[in-house]
Order: structure tokens, then sequence, then C-alpha cells
């Protein structure tokens, strides 16, 4: 016989506290969370005066994010490595889906994450991105600063090569 599933629809759920509402559900006893289809997750996150990004796994395609979901994001991430902890390799092979990104939405903000820093910022810019997550890179510098600064010069020149062609 079927048993009960009782999924909570996230939709309904305080958005700035995603993580401790998903938790309060499954002590509950929800054993599955129903994710709603991007594209109404992303108007029900605009709708309460927040902004939405949306993220890829390093073995998700770009063609994953659709048009409509893309335009309607206030963000996109290619995670350049598998979600979960800091330290990480960067995984080059995930840089062409930034380029591909960068080629349908010429103004949105693309960000990578994971494994960046100074040795690996360089390919990211150059394919498009413009938002860098570094956090082994900054944090553990003797001088953040000096890496900020790096990272933001690398994607600034870059956008400007990309602009001027
Ligand atoms: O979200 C993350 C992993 O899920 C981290 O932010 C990301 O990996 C950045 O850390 P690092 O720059 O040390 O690789």
């Amino acid at each position: 016989m079927p048993r009960a599933i009782i999924s909570p629809s996230v939709l309904a759920s305080d958005f700035g506290q995603l993580t401790a509402e998903c938790k309060r559900m499954i002590k509950g006893g929800a054993e599955w969370l129903h994710m709603a289809d991007p594209l109404s997750l992303i108007h029900a996150i605009h709708e309460r005066k927040m902004k939405a990004g949306v993220a890829i796994s390093p073995d998700t395609p770009s063609t994953a994010i659709t048009d409509e979901v893309g335009e309607a994001a206030d963000m996109l991430l290619v995670m350049t490595v598998y979600p979960g902890r800091g330290g990480q390799k960067f995984l080059e092979r995930c840089v062409p889906k930034v380029a591909e990104l960068r080629v349908r939405f010429p103004d949105k903000d693309i960000e990578v994450d994971g494994g960046v820093g100074p040795k690996t910022v360089d390919v990211c810019a150059e394919a498009g991105s413009n938002v860098i997550v570094a956090g082994t890179a900054i944090f553990n510098a003797p001088e953040p600063e000096q890496v900020i600064a790096l990272l933001k010069r690398t994607v600034n020149d870059a956008q400007a090569k990309i602009s001027s062609k």
C-alpha cells in the first residue's frame, strides 16, 4: 500500500530563513520538501522584495538555465567545485559554461564559486564572469586587500576587453 508522504512546499516558507525553515519541516515530520519550478520560485522571491540567483553544479549544463529563468534571475552562478566545503580544487572544465551564459545573457551578473583565486581567476574573467566568490584565497592571504584588488582588476580588465570587441 502506498504510504503517506507529506511534502511542504517551500513557496510558503520564509525565504530569508530557508535553511532553518527546511530543518523545521524535517523536524516536524516532513520527509520530502517540494521545491517549486525555478521561475515560480524567482517570482515568489521577487514578490518578497529579494534578489534571486540561480546556481548550476559542475555536472549541470548551462542549458539547464532556460532563457526565461536566466532573464528573470538577478544572478547566475556557475559552481567550479562540488558545493559543500571550501578549499577544493578549481574545476576548469566548468569554465566554458560561463562563456555560454555570457553569450546568452550579456548584462547579467555571472558568478563563479569554488577554488577561485589569483591563479584561476583569469580564465573565469576571460570567459565573462564578473562576480568572484573566493574563500581560501582571500581569507588565508596575509594581505587580503591585495588579493581582492587583483581579482577586481582582473575582472575589470577582462570586461573592458570583452566590451571593446
Ligand atoms: O560555497 C562554497 C562551497 O560550497 C565555497 O564558498 C567555495 O568553495 C569557496 O571556497 P574556496 O574559495 O575556498 O574554494
